[in-house]
């Protein structure tokens, strides 16, 4: 039985979630049925998935949803007890992040439209589970100086941030030589460039060993995913980028590890299943029975390592150059990849353009230093539609 207590008693943790349908969302779920005695679902967000909104509604009950589009609002309302109030689009999303008795958020979202909502939820003084990495990469800067002057915690979902913030277990900086984060390689792990020109939407979609939302299984095929996470754990832990490596590694059994300054390594292990890392972020500090399966190493036999190709994956090569140089840099990166992945996912562009057109995005973009957040959208937008033109004709 998980219990949260103070002195003034014992409560269950309230939750609100951007992007319940989605596969964070929906094994954030998961964990939450597990735990009834422990969680208490006070607002949901959802987009098009109607459907499933209003199961998920009458199963756990929460006091406000939102959803995508007006349209969509007023369909739900039909289909739901009229005590629920239904929001709908950014301002929507922002009322289920800010606006409900939850003391944590979960941000689950796909991409920088995840940001506006994340900062609500801190300026609201929301403890932030966060899955929607696109936002820290997009604005780490305020993301992460918002959270410290409101002293809000961001927490770790993503698998391997999850696993460094176990490992560094509130070690400091000091203590630490390296961060590494593994990267299964994706769903073309061992096809050569050659092979990747030609290769179809259904074939990128089939990731050895996750089951994820499909703008990052495609991130993940072209390690863009790995990129986007370097760029997440510099600013989660406050680490320089000479001090964070990438080691692929197939079986996505060792998530990440660190190692500290006397040479000791300490990696976190674990079957690939998001429900332990979600839950780790909900419970936190404390450790509970998660429903998913233990791992048997002796069962696995061996584990896998190879130094990582960056001529083979130059998409993670461009993320570390866009950490390193900063400011709009990785908000141009971000708002490119997604515009890209988009066009792969709609069949308009081969595979090997989705690098084509981040490269372009940066090479074009002046850096602007430290950003404010309106620069922030603006070369969002910029850069979106500049990759959404982006032709090879
Ligand atoms: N999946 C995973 O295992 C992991 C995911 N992450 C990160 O978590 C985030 C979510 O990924 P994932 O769950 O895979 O993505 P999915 O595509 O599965 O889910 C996205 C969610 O966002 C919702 N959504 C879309 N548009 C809107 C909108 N306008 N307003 C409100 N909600 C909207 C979708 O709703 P609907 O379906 O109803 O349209 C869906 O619930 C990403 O940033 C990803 O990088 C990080 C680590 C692992
Ligand atoms: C589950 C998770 O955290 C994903 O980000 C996962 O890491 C993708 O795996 P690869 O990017 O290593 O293929
Ligand atoms: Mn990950």
């Amino acid at each position: 039985m998980i219990t949260y207590c103070n002195l003034t008693g014992c409560t269950m943790k309230k939750l609100a979630i951007l992007g319940s349908t989605g596969s964070i969302g929906t094994q954030t779920l998961d964990v939450v049925r597990a735990h009834p005695e422990a969680f208490e679902v006070e607002g949901l967000a959802a987009g098009n998935n109607i459907e499933l909104l209003i199961q998920q509604v009458l199963e756990f009950k929460p006091s406000k949803v939102s959803v995508g589009s007006k349209q969509s609002a007023e369909q739900i309302k039909q289909q739901l007890p009229s005590h629920i109030e239904v929001f709908y689009g950014e301002q929507g999303l922002i009322e289920i992040a800010a606006g409900t008795d939850a003391d944590t958020v979960v941000t689950a979202v796909m991409g920088s439209m995840g940001l506006p909502s994340t900062l609500a939820a801190i300026d609201a003084g929301k403890t932030i589970g966060l899955a929607n990495k696109e936002t820290l990469v997009t604005a780490g800067h305020l993301v992460t100086a918002r959270a410290r002057q409101k002293g809000v915690q961001l927490l770790p979902i993503d698998s391997e941030h999850s696993a460094l913030f176990q490992c560094l277990n509130g070690e400091p900086r000091e203590r630490v030589h390296q961060l590494t984060l593994t990267a299964s390689g994706g769903s073309f792990r061992d096809r050569t460039r050659e092979q990747l020109k030609h290769v179809t939407v259904a074939d990128a979609l089939k990731h050895p060993n996750w089951s994820m939302g499909s703008k990052i299984t495609i991130d993940s095929a072209t390690m863009a995913n790995k990129g986007l996470e370097v760029i997440e754990a510099h600013w989660l832990f406050d680490m320089p980028y000479d001090q964070i490596s990438v080691l692929l590694h197939p079986e996505s059994i060792i998530h990440s590890f660190v190692e500290f300054v006397d040479t000791s390594i300490i990696a976190q292990l674990g079957n690939p299943d998001m429900r332990v890392p979600i839950q780790y972020a909900l419970t936190y500090p404390d450790r509970q029975q998660a429903p998913s399966s233990r791992l048997s190493l002796a069962q696995i036999g061996q584990l896998n390592f190879r130094e990582m190709d960056y001529n083979r994956f130059p998409c993670l090569s461009m993320a570390f150059e866009a950490g390193r140089l900063g400011g709009t840099a990785p908000t141009v990166f971000n708002a490119a990849n997604e515009i890209a992945v988009a066009r792969f996912l709609n069949g308009e562009i081969p595979f090997l353009l989705i690098e084509d057109i981040i490269a372009d995005a940066l090479q074009q973009h002046e850096v602007i230093a430290n950003p404010e957040l309106e620069v922030i959208y603006a070369t969002d937008a910029q850069t979106r539609a500049r990759a959404s033109a982006f032709s090879v004709l």
